[in-house]
């Protein structure tokens, strides 16, 4: 067994965390932190882990975290883990669910997210955990910087594309649409019910934090300077991301070519399941789960290619990805806490 501390448990993706590693096999939940509630039970916080072992929140102490567990989770808003990394990375491993260690370049970072970047070092040795697509690095890994949710979707739906060459990497429109969990826990009149419900609405265009992101992960994969255009929606639901993401290819390619293409790239793939031709996934049927379930379309007449890509944000989004990659680190079945069937209807 190996010892787990998780800051950040208070949130949707720690508490997330904890639902998964609760059934976790080969993992003991040893400590959680917080810098809000040290001291209280988390079932205090979270009614529907009463009665459940946990151990209580703890004030957040690097040596002593280092010291006490073999793998941190920092399930923390931006900034914070440019702050504590760096105390615990030599002595214990990190997978760091925010964006703080995901862009390689600190002056993207500081461009787009507005706040202080990671030190040089750490940016560089931080390893993306997108299994799919880095499974040897991260087995190896003792810093993971866990994807975005949005990168993710829309990731794995257009990297099977933008390995092949064939995809017109500056014509690429990505648009999103996100349940209100996303957003996180706390309280702010954008994610009020009153104000979310029976409505939707694109928020941050033009400006969102996770472009520069899937642009980086995309020129890493195709070899060439990927430039998209990303627009993220608020959805009146709690959880699930849906990518449509339309763009042109430089000489064509049939259907058949196409979902043959897909099928190929993911069929070892435990968590990415390529839909039947003419199926359109929609975010309940991965809800609850670590599935990104993807279906790929050709528009003669329009001759672009139309990609869908939906997952959980909470699980492959956030937290059930960060397991994943704990698994691969730690040399894991890699489905190992993993494996429920998405939550129907
Ligand atoms: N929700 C999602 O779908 C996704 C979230 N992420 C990323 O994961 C991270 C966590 O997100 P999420 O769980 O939604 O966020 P929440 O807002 O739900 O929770 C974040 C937690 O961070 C802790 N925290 C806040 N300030 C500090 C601080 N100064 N020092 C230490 N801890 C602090 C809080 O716990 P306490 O008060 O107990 O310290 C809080 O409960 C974020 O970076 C987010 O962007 C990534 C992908 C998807
Ligand atoms: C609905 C909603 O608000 N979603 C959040 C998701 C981003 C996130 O979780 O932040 P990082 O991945 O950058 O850490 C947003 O758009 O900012």
């Amino acid at each position: 067994m190996i010892r787990v501390g998780i800051v950040g448990a208070t949130g949707y993706s720690g508490v997330e965390l904890i639902r998964l590693l609760a059934n976790h096999p080969h993992v003991a939940v040893h400590r959680l932190y917080s810098s809000s509630a040290e001291g209280e039970a988390l079932a205090g916080v979270f009614p529907h882990l009463h009665q459940v072992q946990l151990p209580s929140l703890e004030a957040i102490d690097p040596q002593q975290m280092a010291d006490d567990n073999d793998l941190i989770f920092l399930a923390t808003p931006a900034g914070i883990s440019a702050k504590l990394t760096p105390q615990l990375v030599n002595r214990t491993r990190v997978i760091d669910l925010s964006g703080d260690l995901r862009l390689k370049s600190a002056q993207l970072y500081q461009q787009w997210y507005k706040k202080e970047p990671a030190e040089g070092g750490l940016l560089e040795e931080a390893v993306y955990g997108l299994p799919e697509w880095n499974r040897q690095k991260i087995a190896s890994a003792r810093l993971i910087a866990n994807p975005g949710c949005y990168p993710t979707a829309s990731l794995l739906g257009l990297l099977p594309l933008a390995e092949t060459g064939l995809a017109d990497m500056r014509s690429w429109i990505i648009d999103a649409k996100s349940g209100v969990s996303g957003a996180g826990r706390s309280v702010s009149l954008g994610v009020h019910f009153s104000e979310v419900n029976e409505s939707v609405s694109a928020y941050k265009v033009g400006k969102h934090q996770h472009t520069p992101e899937i642009e980086q992960e995309l020129s890493k994969i195709s070899g060439e300077e990927a430039l998209i255009q990303f627009t993220p929606h608020l959805i009146p639901m709690t959880r699930g991301i849906l990518v449509t993401a339309y763009g042109r290819l430089r000489s064509s390619i049939d259907a058949e070519q196409l979902q043959a293409l897909y099928e190929k790239a993911y069929e070892q793939e435990p968590f990415v399941r390529v839909r039947k031709p003419g199926s359109h996934p929609r975010t309940k049927e991965v809800y609850g789960s670590n599935y990104c379930d993807i279906a790929v379309h050709h528009d003669p007449r329009t001759d672009r290619v139309i990609i869908l890509s939906v997952i959980d944000n909470v699980m492959k989004g956030a937290a059930g990805q960060a397991v994943q990659n704990m698994n691969l680190m730690f040399g894991f079945a890699e489905t190992a806490g993993l494996t429920q069937l998405p939550v129907f209807p």
